[in-house]
């Protein structure tokens, strides 16, 4: 970048200056001032996903998130925690670009979503961005291998080794000519997962994953579905009502008021 780093002389939030922007106490050079730098500005390459002060209210509701920020780094899982109703998913939703929002910005792999139309938000999801939701969502018609392939053509990364990799990881080696109607909810999350993963997104968003799965089955995907989002690079927030769950992540966020308290 071409501003650098280091101590400003005077800070520039305090006087009503850009937020960030300071000179240095010698020549009057601009710097990035540490202290009130956007995070982003900072470390421009770690970071993936910043939601900074949003604000949401559905058609005739109230407010349901008001002033709401996360940042994540690349590689990275946040767990989401929050009472229900608290706009857990809607956050999500937000920041998979499936929703507008009416104040504040989403930025994904540098990309702010306020500036994007409805074919730009559509070609985010399919490249940058994948979700796992309680419901499996899995296509029907395919069987467990072109629910995998689907996914990566979609996103133009369709790669067999790394399909073969994530269906050996996730222990679907001998489902792949099966049918989701012929597995177990356990078995579906495993390949729903598989499926997200398949196109090699930037983003995972999961929203309450293990959800509808039994105690032992939900132990099982939620360490399959870490280990391979931790080798892959791939960021991670999810959604969990689980204090158990969230503290198996990177770093917790709990929303509350609209506001996200990390
Ligand atoms: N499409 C919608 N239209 C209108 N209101 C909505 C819509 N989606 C969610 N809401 C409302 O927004 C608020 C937050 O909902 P959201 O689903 O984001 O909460 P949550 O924290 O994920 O809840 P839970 O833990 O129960 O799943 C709720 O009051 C809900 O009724």
């Amino acid at each position: 970048m071409g501003i650098r780093r280091g101590n400003c002389n005077r800070c520039p939030a305090a006087n009503g200056g850009n937020r960030g922007l300071g000179l240095d106490s010698g020549g009057g050079r601009a710097i990035l001032c540490p202290v009130t730098a956007p995070i982003t500005a900072l470390r421009p390459r770690a970071m993936l996903l910043t939601v900074d002060t949003v604000s949401k209210t559905y058609p005739g509701g109230r407010p349901v998130l008001r002033g709401a920020s996360i940042t994540l780094d690349r590689g990275q899982s946040l767990a989401l925690t929050g009472e229900s109703g608290s706009g857990k998913s809607t956050l999500l939703n937000l920041t998979g670009a499936l929703d507008g929002f009416d104040s504040g910005e989403i930025t994904l792999d540098g990309v702010a979503l306020s500036q994007l139309d409805d074919a730009g938000r559509a070609a985010l999801r399919r490249d940058r961005v994948a979700l796992v939701f309680q419901q499996f969502n899995l296509i029907p018609a395919l069987s467990v291998a072109q629910n995998l392939a689907f996914q990566a053509r979609l996103a133009g990364r369709l790669d067999r080794g790394w399909i073969d990799e994530i269906t050996a990881r996730l222990g679907l080696t001998e489902l792949t000519g099966r049918y989701p109607e012929q597995l177990s909810g356990g078995q579906q999350q495993r390949v729903a997962i598989g499926r997200a993963m398949a196109g090699r997104p930037k983003l995972l968003l999961a929203d309450e994953p293990t959800g509808n799965l039994d105690e032992t089955a939900a132990g099982t995907v939620l360490d399959l579905m870490l280990e391979l989002v931790r080798d892959s690079g791939t960021a991670l927030l999810l959604v969990t009502h689980s204090q158990a769950i969230a503290a198996r992540l990177d770093r917790r966020a709990h929303l509350t008021g609209g506001r996200v308290a990390a």
